[in-house]
């Protein structure tokens, strides 16, 4: 049914063509787009139903599937002048035992297929692990933005950022924060110390890429000793139980939570979710992936970045970053774009 087969695009383009000021601009484009409340007709709209998951058991193996729709929004530095709109799905697959085979594998391993948009034929195939990677630190960099930075303007000095798990979206948080923001030390703790320390070295290499030259890297053999003078956290393990507990952090500390296991909340402690301020990056994603957490949830990232709520001053804040539909699509589309760019000019 296809005129032409769809477009191809491998994770090793994926990584050439990002850039954190567009996945920046992308992701909060696609955190506002999902606020119901419109303030302006310039917002960008979009739909993203809750993903259903296939579990098999079996196999120690997940599937799940995200599809969004986003219309009316803008990359400047992606295309000047272009008002975009996307049509994604997403299949997520999550193999826990893929690392012990003879070949391993990564344990999520996920795929974005791009539809046209009038006609809804599928136009390309993006491999996605690179996608979720940097579209999820793109979410937690704007709530960082939002929830940590904007509550704190009249702090000038660079910050501290403390990374729990330094697997893929410990490693992408890392470079994505500190590239974006004025980061002086990064503070690194994981489960088996080499990974931390390969990290580490990796950090120390892209150091002159990131906003604050000089940046100073520790390497922790315990969770209290890394996060006892960060401003800024991310939680990126598989723990099943809290790593995280209120008398470990700052008082105005932010924290994103990215991992955890099949509940969302594992890493952190229940009384600190409880003392600080918890924000979302969907309404609908919370109702149904946060349905267990027993603390309430103040707001939407969106519904921040619109202003249609306020942001108190004085608090604690968590970003739970659960994963949409609608930053896969506008990610997924910065590269579609910029690789059918480059390819017109050969
Ligand atoms: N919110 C979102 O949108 C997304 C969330 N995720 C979630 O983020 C988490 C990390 O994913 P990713 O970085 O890709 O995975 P990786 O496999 O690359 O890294 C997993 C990390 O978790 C650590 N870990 C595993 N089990 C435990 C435990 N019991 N206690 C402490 N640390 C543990 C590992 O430590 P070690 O090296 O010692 O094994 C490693 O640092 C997962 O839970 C995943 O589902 C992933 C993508 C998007
Ligand atoms: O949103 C997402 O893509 C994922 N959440 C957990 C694993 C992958």
């Amino acid at each position: 049914m296809c005129e032409n087969r769809p477009t191809f695009i491998t994770e090793a383009q994926v990584e050439e063509l990002l850039t954190w000021p567009a996945v920046y601009e992308a992701s909060e484009q696609a955190l506002q787009s999902i606020c119901e409340k419109r303030t302006s007709d310039s917002q960008p709209s979009a739909k993203q139903p809750p993903r259903p998951f296939v579990e098999l058991e079996r196999r120690n193996g997940l599937a799940f599937s995200m599809l969004g729709y986003i219309e009316n929004y803008r990359m400047q530095s992606v295309d000047q002048g272009k008002v975009f709109d996307t049509l994604a799905h997403k299949i997520v697959t999550a193999f826990t035992k893929n690392g012990q085979l003879a070949k391993p594998l990564p344990v999520i391993i996920a795929t974005v297929f791009l539809f046209d948009t009038m006609t809804g034929q599928l136009k390309t195939i993006v491999e996605g692990n690179g996608v979720t990677a940097w579209r999820t630190a793109g979410s937690c960099m704007v709530g960082t933005k939002y929830l940590y930075f904007d509550r704190n303007e009249k702090c000038k000095s660079d910050k501290v950022l403390g990374i729990l798990g330094c697997g893929v979206q410990g490693r992408i948080h890392a470079i994505g924060i500190s590239t974006m923001f004025p980061i002086s030390e990064i503070h690194l703790w994981n489960r088996s110390v080499a990974k931390a320390a390969e990290l580490k070295k990796e950090l120390e290499s892209l150091a002159g890429t990131f906003k604050s030259k000089h940046v100073k890297i520790f390497i922790h053999e315990n969770v209290r000793d890394c996060v006892k003078t960060a401003d800024i956290i991310v939680t990126a393990t598989q723990s099943t139980s809290p790593i995280l507990f209120e008398d470990m952090v700052k008082e105005n500390v932010h924290i994103n939570a990215v991992g955890a296991s099949k509940d969302h909340h594992s890493e952190i402690d229940l009384k600190l979710y409880r003392n600080s301020k918890l924000y979302v990056d969907s309404w609908t994603g919370g109702k149904t992936e946060l349905k267990s957490l027993d603390c309430p949830i103040e707001a939407e990232v969106g519904e921040i970045i619109t202003k249609s709520k306020a942001l108190t001053q004085n608090q604690r804040t968590i970003f739970h970053s659960l994963g949409m539909a609608v930053t896969d699509a506008v990610v997924a589309q910065i590269a579609e774009t910029l690789y059918l760019k480059k390819k017109s000019t050969f």
